[in-house]
């Protein structure tokens, strides 16, 4: 069954041109990495799917869902949690979300944060970045959301941290329901994707699934850089 559909997506910021005749289809029950270099339009793509950015062209649609506000209630998108600056303990933040969002689910919350051994009497403003993270991770994964849009998760993060996290969104993805990751290092991730996109070009150049790309001989670390040709790179 198909979650999100994105047809021919333009979208401009203060008259520059960020994405141009996107598409983008992602069926149910996958994990899919969401892979390009720096500032090719990760973040952009997940704030328009889930509704923090508008004045696009085009179609979004999760389901049948196709305005920004009606999407912005039915996905979890990290970033809702990563851009405040906020004074509070861990727990008193998830009882807000728990209060904001019908779909937050308080025992998976305090599972993920034991799982992820987050100190909920802790402050969100005194995390240390990994911490930071995996705090995001555990509150984007507590709404029983249909889809959910993780930006940069590992970004910054020791392989410790790294794995504790890819565990957690292994263990509680809901069984239905798509994950969108988005990575520059691919290496993070390869092994627990379903299916691959590349940003690049203000576009999605190429949409396959892990599968198809391993039959090919290839690993997704080649597939992904086989669209970075000599002198492009990623300019982390
Ligand atoms: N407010 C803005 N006005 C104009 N351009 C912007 C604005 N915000 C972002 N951009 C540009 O849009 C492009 C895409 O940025 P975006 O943050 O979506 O990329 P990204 O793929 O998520 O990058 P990174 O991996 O570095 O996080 C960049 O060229 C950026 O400079």
């Amino acid at each position: 069954m198909t979650v999100l559909t994105v047809e021919n997506l333009t979208y401009k910021r203060n008259l520059k041109t960020i994405l141009t005749g996107l598409n983008l289809t992602l069926d149910g029950n996958q994990i899919v990495g969401l892979l390009g270099a720096n500032g090719a339009g990760k973040t952009t793509l997940m704030r328009l799917i889930a509704g923090a950015a508008t004045s696009y062209h085009g179609t979004i649609a999760i389901g049948d869902q196709t305005k920004p506000a009606e999407r912005k209630a039915i996905v979890s998108f990290s970033e809702q949690v990563s851009g405040v600056n906020d004074s509070r303990k861990l727990g008193q933040i998830a009882q807000f979300y728990n209060h904001v969002y019908p779909d937050f689910d308080m025992d998976t919350f305090k599972n993920l944060a034991a799982d992820l051994s987050l100190d909920e009497n802790q402050r969100f403003n005194q995390l240390s970045k990994g911490n930071h993270q995996k705090f995001v991770v555990a509150i984007a994964l507590s709404r029983q959301a249909k889809l959910y849009l993780l930006d940069e998760p590992f970004n910054g993060i020791d392989s410790m941290s790294r794995k504790k996290i890819v565990a957690s969104i292994i263990q509680w993805k809901p069984e239905t329901a798509t994950i969108l990751i988005s990575d520059h290092h691919v290496a993070d991730i390869a092994n627990i994707l379903d299916a691959v996109a590349v940003v690049k070009d203000q576009t999605v150049v190429d949409q396959k699934k892990a599968d198809e790309i391993r039959e090919n001989g290839q690993s997704i670390e080649d597939y992904y850089e086989g669209f970075y040709a000599e002198g492009e790179s990623d300019n982390d």
